[in-house]
Protein backbone atom coordinates (compact mmCIF):
# COMPACT_ATOMS: atom_id res chain seq x y z
CA UNK A 1 0.00 0.00 0.00
CA UNK A 2 1.02 3.13 -0.80
CA UNK A 3 2.02 6.28 2.00
CA UNK A 4 3.03 9.82 1.58
CA UNK A 5 5.66 11.98 4.34
CA UNK A 6 5.07 15.34 3.79
CA UNK A 7 6.91 18.11 5.45
CA UNK A 8 5.89 21.53 6.75
CA UNK A 9 7.94 23.35 4.31
CA UNK A 10 6.29 21.55 1.00
CA UNK A 11 9.06 18.85 0.74
CA UNK A 12 6.71 15.50 -0.14
CA UNK A 13 8.51 12.07 -0.14
CA UNK A 14 6.92 8.40 -1.52
CA UNK A 15 6.92 5.30 0.20
CA UNK A 16 4.65 2.17 1.02
CA UNK A 17 2.79 1.77 3.96
CA UNK A 18 3.74 -0.52 6.77
CA UNK A 19 2.89 -0.48 10.85
CA UNK A 20 -0.90 0.71 10.92
CA UNK A 21 -2.23 2.44 8.40
CA UNK A 22 -4.01 6.49 8.59
CA UNK A 23 -2.26 9.11 8.82
CA UNK A 24 -0.23 10.76 11.66
CA UNK A 25 1.60 13.97 12.54
CA UNK A 26 4.35 14.44 14.22
CA UNK A 27 7.74 16.40 14.72
CA UNK A 28 9.84 14.41 11.97
CA UNK A 29 13.72 14.15 13.74
CA UNK A 30 16.20 11.64 13.06
CA UNK A 31 18.10 8.80 15.02
CA UNK A 32 21.52 7.64 13.61
CA UNK A 33 21.39 4.80 16.54
CA UNK A 34 22.44 1.62 14.42
CA UNK A 35 20.65 -0.89 16.58
CA UNK A 36 17.89 -0.90 19.25
CA UNK A 37 14.79 0.45 17.30
CA UNK A 38 12.63 -1.08 19.68
CA UNK A 39 14.02 0.89 22.64
CA UNK A 40 13.72 4.16 20.16
CA UNK A 41 9.53 3.13 19.54
CA UNK A 42 9.08 3.03 23.56
CA UNK A 43 11.33 5.73 24.61
CA UNK A 44 8.30 8.43 26.20
CA UNK A 45 10.68 11.30 24.91
CA UNK A 46 9.70 10.61 21.20
CA UNK A 47 6.03 11.68 22.09
CA UNK A 48 5.05 14.03 19.36
CA UNK A 49 7.45 13.19 17.47
CA UNK A 50 8.03 10.96 14.19
CA UNK A 51 11.69 8.93 13.87
CA UNK A 52 13.36 8.61 11.14
CA UNK A 53 16.31 5.83 11.24
CA UNK A 54 19.31 6.41 9.28
CA UNK A 55 20.39 3.51 9.43
CA UNK A 56 18.84 1.58 6.61
CA UNK A 57 17.70 -2.17 7.13
CA UNK A 58 15.56 -2.50 10.11
CA UNK A 59 13.44 -4.86 11.29
CA UNK A 60 15.46 -7.74 10.95
CA UNK A 61 15.71 -8.38 15.17
CA UNK A 62 12.02 -8.30 15.37
CA UNK A 63 10.17 -7.30 18.62
CA UNK A 64 11.24 -9.19 22.09
CA UNK A 65 9.13 -8.73 25.67
CA UNK A 66 12.61 -7.83 27.25
CA UNK A 67 13.18 -4.64 25.16
CA UNK A 68 11.05 -2.38 26.35
CA UNK A 69 11.74 1.16 28.14
CA UNK A 70 8.01 1.84 29.04
CA UNK A 71 4.23 0.70 29.07
CA UNK A 72 3.54 1.53 25.52
CA UNK A 73 4.91 3.36 22.27
CA UNK A 74 5.08 6.95 22.74
CA UNK A 75 5.97 8.36 19.30
CA UNK A 76 3.43 8.90 16.01
CA UNK A 77 5.50 7.59 13.38
CA UNK A 78 8.13 5.64 12.04
CA UNK A 79 10.24 6.29 8.82
CA UNK A 80 12.68 3.58 7.40
CA UNK A 81 14.30 3.10 4.48
CA UNK A 82 13.91 -1.03 4.12
CA UNK A 83 12.07 -3.11 6.31
CA UNK A 84 12.60 -6.24 7.08
CA UNK A 85 9.68 -8.64 7.59
CA UNK A 86 11.78 -11.59 8.08
CA UNK A 87 13.48 -11.50 11.29
CA UNK A 88 16.25 -13.40 12.83
CA UNK A 89 16.90 -13.21 16.53
CA UNK A 90 16.23 -15.88 19.33
CA UNK A 91 14.80 -13.24 21.93
CA UNK A 92 12.18 -12.22 18.79
CA UNK A 93 8.13 -13.15 19.72
CA UNK A 94 7.08 -10.88 16.65
CA UNK A 95 7.42 -8.51 13.76
CA UNK A 96 7.96 -4.70 14.09
CA UNK A 97 5.26 -4.70 11.58
CA UNK A 98 2.62 -6.48 13.56
CA UNK A 99 4.13 -4.49 16.92
CA UNK A 100 3.18 -1.19 15.28
CA UNK A 101 0.09 -2.52 14.13
CA UNK A 102 -0.94 -4.05 17.14
CA UNK A 103 -0.15 -0.30 18.70
CA UNK A 104 -1.29 1.96 16.07
CA UNK A 105 1.88 3.32 14.83
CA UNK A 106 1.81 4.29 10.92
CA UNK A 107 4.81 3.68 9.24
CA UNK A 108 6.39 4.41 5.93
CA UNK A 109 9.12 2.69 4.64
CA UNK A 110 11.03 2.64 0.96
CA UNK A 111 11.73 6.35 1.14
CA UNK A 112 15.28 7.69 0.71
CA UNK A 113 16.24 8.57 4.01
CA UNK A 114 19.31 9.81 3.45
CA UNK A 115 17.69 12.80 1.44
CA UNK A 116 15.06 13.42 4.44
CA UNK A 117 17.88 13.48 7.22
CA UNK A 118 20.31 15.57 4.95
CA UNK A 119 17.29 18.26 4.37
CA UNK A 120 16.31 18.11 8.08
CA UNK A 121 19.49 19.10 9.19
CA UNK A 122 19.78 21.94 5.94
CA UNK A 123 16.47 22.99 6.93
CA UNK A 124 15.58 22.23 10.43
CA UNK A 125 13.79 19.51 12.33
CA UNK A 126 10.08 19.92 11.41
CA UNK A 127 6.22 18.91 11.54
CA UNK A 128 5.09 15.74 9.13
CA UNK A 129 2.69 13.89 8.17
CA UNK A 130 2.34 10.82 6.97
CA UNK A 131 -0.48 9.19 4.91
CA UNK A 132 -1.98 6.08 3.80
CA UNK A 133 -5.48 7.43 2.64
CA UNK A 134 -4.65 11.44 1.60
CA UNK A 135 -1.94 11.92 -1.46
CA UNK A 136 -2.98 15.36 -2.23
CA UNK A 137 -0.28 17.92 -1.59
CA UNK A 138 -1.76 20.89 -0.96
CA UNK A 139 -4.83 18.50 1.67
CA UNK A 140 -1.26 17.25 2.77
CA UNK A 141 0.46 20.48 3.84
CA UNK A 142 -2.89 22.24 4.94
CA UNK A 143 -3.37 19.70 8.01
CA UNK A 144 0.62 19.67 8.47
CA UNK A 145 0.40 23.30 8.51
CA UNK A 146 -2.07 22.90 11.68
CA UNK A 147 0.14 20.60 13.67
CA UNK A 148 1.75 23.15 16.85
CA UNK A 149 5.07 23.66 16.81
CA UNK A 150 7.04 21.60 19.29
CA UNK A 151 8.68 25.06 21.13
CA UNK A 152 6.19 25.54 23.67
CA UNK A 153 4.73 22.12 24.24
CA UNK A 154 4.12 20.59 27.67
CA UNK A 155 4.10 16.93 26.64
CA UNK A 156 5.26 15.72 29.89
CA UNK A 157 2.50 15.89 31.83
CA UNK A 158 0.62 13.31 29.71
CA UNK A 159 3.40 10.64 30.51
CA UNK A 160 4.12 11.00 34.09
CA UNK A 161 2.75 8.35 36.03
CA UNK A 162 -0.58 8.39 38.25
CA UNK A 163 0.95 7.33 41.87
CA UNK A 164 4.01 6.53 43.41
CA UNK A 165 5.23 3.00 42.91
CA UNK A 166 8.44 1.23 44.36
CA UNK A 167 11.21 -0.17 41.49
CA UNK A 168 13.34 -3.03 41.83
CA UNK A 169 14.41 -4.78 38.86
CA UNK A 170 17.99 -4.73 37.83
CA UNK A 171 20.13 -4.23 34.31
CA UNK A 172 20.19 -7.36 32.08
CA UNK A 173 22.89 -10.03 32.20
CA UNK A 174 22.74 -12.71 29.17
CA UNK A 175 21.34 -15.87 30.79
CA UNK A 176 20.37 -14.29 34.04
CA UNK A 177 17.96 -11.73 32.32
CA UNK A 178 16.63 -8.49 34.47
CA UNK A 179 17.44 -9.34 38.23
CA UNK A 180 15.70 -8.23 41.18
CA UNK A 181 17.53 -6.51 44.15
CA UNK A 182 17.12 -7.87 47.29
CA UNK A 183 16.42 -5.10 50.54
CA UNK A 184 19.77 -5.49 51.65
CA UNK A 185 21.40 -4.32 48.25
CA UNK A 186 19.58 -0.95 48.29
CA UNK A 187 21.56 1.76 50.74
CA UNK A 188 20.45 5.06 49.26
CA UNK A 189 16.70 5.87 49.05
CA UNK A 190 16.13 7.61 46.31
CA UNK A 191 12.58 9.85 44.80
CA UNK A 192 12.49 9.96 41.25
CA UNK A 193 10.36 12.03 39.61
CA UNK A 194 8.73 10.60 36.39
CA UNK A 195 8.56 13.10 33.80
CA UNK A 196 8.20 9.90 31.12
CA UNK A 197 11.36 7.86 32.41
CA UNK A 198 13.14 5.07 30.63
CA UNK A 199 13.33 1.75 32.80
CA UNK A 200 16.27 1.40 32.41
CA UNK A 201 17.29 4.57 34.37
CA UNK A 202 15.12 2.81 37.18
CA UNK A 203 17.24 -0.01 36.33
CA UNK A 204 20.36 1.33 36.23
CA UNK A 205 19.70 3.21 39.76
CA UNK A 206 18.94 -0.29 41.36
CA UNK A 207 21.79 -1.85 40.65
CA UNK A 208 23.92 0.80 41.67
CA UNK A 209 22.14 0.47 44.71
CA UNK A 210 19.53 2.61 44.67
CA UNK A 211 15.83 2.12 47.20
CA UNK A 212 13.96 4.16 44.13
CA UNK A 213 10.29 5.41 44.42
CA UNK A 214 8.94 7.02 41.38
CA UNK A 215 6.49 9.73 42.32
CA UNK A 216 4.28 11.97 39.47
CA UNK A 217 5.82 14.87 37.94
CA UNK A 218 3.12 16.98 40.09
CA UNK A 219 4.48 15.33 43.53
CA UNK A 220 4.91 17.84 45.99
CA UNK A 221 8.83 18.82 47.01
CA UNK A 222 7.41 18.92 50.98
CA UNK A 223 5.90 14.92 50.56
CA UNK A 224 9.07 14.16 48.77
CA UNK A 225 11.28 15.55 51.77
CA UNK A 226 8.87 13.99 53.93
CA UNK A 227 10.13 10.55 52.91
CA UNK A 228 13.63 11.68 53.88
CA UNK A 229 15.19 10.43 50.77
CA UNK A 230 19.16 10.14 50.09
CA UNK A 231 18.94 12.27 46.52
CA UNK A 232 16.41 12.82 44.21
CA UNK A 233 16.63 12.03 40.67
CA UNK A 234 14.94 14.28 37.36
CA UNK A 235 13.63 12.20 34.74
CA UNK A 236 14.01 12.51 30.66
CA UNK A 237 10.88 13.51 29.09
CA UNK A 238 9.11 14.92 26.15
CA UNK A 239 8.54 18.14 24.96
CA UNK A 240 9.43 21.55 25.76
CA UNK A 241 10.79 22.26 29.42
CA UNK A 242 9.74 26.02 29.23
CA UNK A 243 5.75 25.45 29.84
CA UNK A 244 6.11 23.39 32.56
CA UNK A 245 6.25 25.92 35.22
CA UNK A 246 4.64 24.23 38.18
CA UNK A 247 7.00 21.56 38.25
CA UNK A 248 10.49 23.62 37.67
CA UNK A 249 8.62 25.54 40.67
CA UNK A 250 8.58 22.05 42.46
CA UNK A 251 12.14 21.22 41.75
CA UNK A 252 13.19 24.56 42.91
CA UNK A 253 11.88 23.91 46.77
CA UNK A 254 14.25 20.36 46.63
CA UNK A 255 17.14 22.65 45.43
CA UNK A 256 19.55 22.98 48.69
CA UNK A 257 17.47 20.01 50.63
CA UNK A 258 18.86 17.07 49.25
CA UNK A 259 21.32 15.61 46.56
CA UNK A 260 19.87 15.87 42.94
CA UNK A 261 20.76 14.05 39.54
CA UNK A 262 19.04 15.00 36.57
CA UNK A 263 18.75 13.29 32.92
CA UNK A 264 17.82 15.28 29.52
CA UNK A 265 14.69 16.56 30.47
CA UNK A 266 15.36 16.64 33.56
CA UNK A 267 18.83 18.31 33.44
CA UNK A 268 16.89 20.98 31.54
CA UNK A 269 14.16 21.43 34.23
CA UNK A 270 16.68 21.77 36.52
CA UNK A 271 18.77 24.60 34.62
CA UNK A 272 15.13 26.46 34.74
CA UNK A 273 14.62 25.75 37.46
CA UNK A 274 18.39 27.28 38.96
CA UNK A 275 17.59 30.43 37.05
CA UNK A 276 19.00 29.49 33.44
CA UNK A 277 17.34 29.24 29.92
CA UNK A 278 16.34 26.69 27.73
CA UNK A 279 16.46 26.93 23.82
CA UNK A 280 14.98 24.66 21.07
CA UNK A 281 18.02 23.11 18.80
CA UNK A 282 18.12 23.35 14.82
CA UNK A 283 17.68 19.27 14.75
CA UNK A 284 19.09 18.12 17.95
CA UNK A 285 20.65 14.86 18.75
CA UNK A 286 19.31 11.60 18.32
CA UNK A 287 20.95 8.56 18.88
CA UNK A 288 24.01 6.09 20.60
CA UNK A 289 26.67 7.19 18.66
CA UNK A 290 27.52 10.67 20.07
CA UNK A 291 30.82 11.49 21.40
CA UNK A 292 31.12 13.69 24.79
CA UNK A 293 33.90 14.83 26.74
CA UNK A 294 33.97 14.78 31.07
CA UNK A 295 35.75 17.99 31.52
CA UNK A 296 36.38 16.76 35.21
CA UNK A 297 38.24 13.73 33.43
CA UNK A 298 39.27 14.46 29.57
CA UNK A 299 37.63 11.39 28.74
CA UNK A 300 35.73 10.92 25.83
CA UNK A 301 32.70 8.76 26.16
CA UNK A 302 30.32 7.44 23.02
CA UNK A 303 27.16 8.44 24.28
CA UNK A 304 23.48 7.73 23.82
CA UNK A 305 20.94 10.99 22.99
CA UNK A 306 17.51 12.10 22.14
CA UNK A 307 16.94 16.30 22.63
CA UNK A 308 15.42 19.11 20.80
CA UNK A 309 16.09 21.65 23.45
CA UNK A 310 19.65 22.66 25.13
CA UNK A 311 20.20 24.51 28.21
CA UNK A 312 22.42 27.81 27.86
CA UNK A 313 25.34 27.41 30.38
CA UNK A 314 25.81 31.23 30.32
CA UNK A 315 22.19 31.95 31.46
CA UNK A 316 22.71 30.28 34.98
CA UNK A 317 26.00 32.48 35.46
CA UNK A 318 28.05 31.92 38.17
CA UNK A 319 25.90 28.82 40.21
CA UNK A 320 26.78 26.59 37.51
CA UNK A 321 29.91 24.97 35.45
CA UNK A 322 30.04 23.01 32.42
CA UNK A 323 30.78 19.49 33.45
CA UNK A 324 30.31 17.66 29.99
CA UNK A 325 30.97 18.78 26.47
CA UNK A 326 29.08 17.61 23.16
CA UNK A 327 32.29 17.19 20.92
CA UNK A 328 29.89 16.93 17.64
CA UNK A 329 27.70 20.82 18.13
CA UNK A 330 29.64 21.80 20.73
CA UNK A 331 26.39 21.93 22.94
CA UNK A 332 25.89 21.66 27.09
CA UNK A 333 25.84 18.06 27.52
CA UNK A 334 26.56 18.31 31.50
CA UNK A 335 26.25 20.59 34.20
CA UNK A 336 27.55 20.92 38.54
CA UNK A 337 26.46 23.43 40.46
CA UNK A 338 29.41 25.03 42.13
CA UNK A 339 28.35 25.29 46.05
CA UNK A 340 25.50 22.16 46.25
CA UNK A 341 25.21 18.68 45.58
CA UNK A 342 23.72 18.99 42.39
CA UNK A 343 24.35 17.97 38.58
CA UNK A 344 22.80 16.87 35.40
CA UNK A 345 23.61 15.27 32.16
CA UNK A 346 21.94 16.12 28.51
CA UNK A 347 22.71 12.75 27.24
CA UNK A 348 21.16 9.48 28.20
CA UNK A 349 24.12 7.26 30.76
CA UNK A 350 21.35 4.37 30.57
CA UNK A 351 21.78 3.89 27.02
CA UNK A 352 19.02 1.87 25.58
CA UNK A 353 20.19 1.76 22.88
CA UNK A 354 23.43 2.40 23.30
CA UNK A 355 26.66 1.89 24.72
CA UNK A 356 27.78 1.35 28.63
CA UNK A 357 30.40 4.32 28.73
CA UNK A 358 28.32 6.73 30.83
CA UNK A 359 26.96 3.78 33.60
CA UNK A 360 30.10 5.57 35.75
CA UNK A 361 27.34 8.69 36.58
CA UNK A 362 25.14 6.73 38.65
CA UNK A 363 28.09 5.83 40.60
CA UNK A 364 28.87 9.10 40.81
CA UNK A 365 25.11 10.02 42.28
CA UNK A 366 25.54 7.33 44.60
CA UNK A 367 29.10 8.92 45.85
CA UNK A 368 27.06 12.32 45.92
CA UNK A 369 24.58 10.76 48.22
CA UNK A 370 27.21 9.03 50.08
CA UNK A 371 29.41 11.87 51.06
CA UNK A 372 25.63 14.56 52.31
CA UNK A 373 24.35 12.07 53.98
N1 LIG B 1 15.05 12.64 26.22
C1 LIG B 1 14.60 13.74 26.78
O1 LIG B 1 14.41 13.83 27.99
C2 LIG B 1 14.25 14.88 25.85
C3 LIG B 1 14.08 16.20 26.52
C4 LIG B 1 13.32 17.22 25.68
N2 LIG B 1 12.02 16.73 25.36
C5 LIG B 1 14.09 17.55 24.42
O2 LIG B 1 13.67 17.24 23.35
O3 LIG B 1 15.14 18.16 24.48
Amino acid sequence: MKAVLALADGRIFAGKSFGASGEATGEVVFNTAMTGYQEVLTDPSYRGQMVTMTYTQIGNTGINPEDIESRQLYLSGFIVKEYHDFHSNWRATMSLDSYLKENGVVGIQGLDTRALTRHLRDKGAQNGIISTVDFDPESLLRKVRAVPSMAGLDLASGVSCDKPYHWTEKLWELGEGYGQATPAELKYKVVAYDFGIKYNILRCLVSAGCDVTVVPATFPAEEALAMNPDGIFLSNGPGDPEPMTAVIENIRKLVGKKPIFGICLGHQLLGLALGGRTMKLKFGNHGSNLPVMDLATRKVEITAQNHGFSVDIVSLGHACELAHENLNDQTVEGMRHRDLPIFSVQHHPEASPGPHDSHYLFSRFVEMMETNR
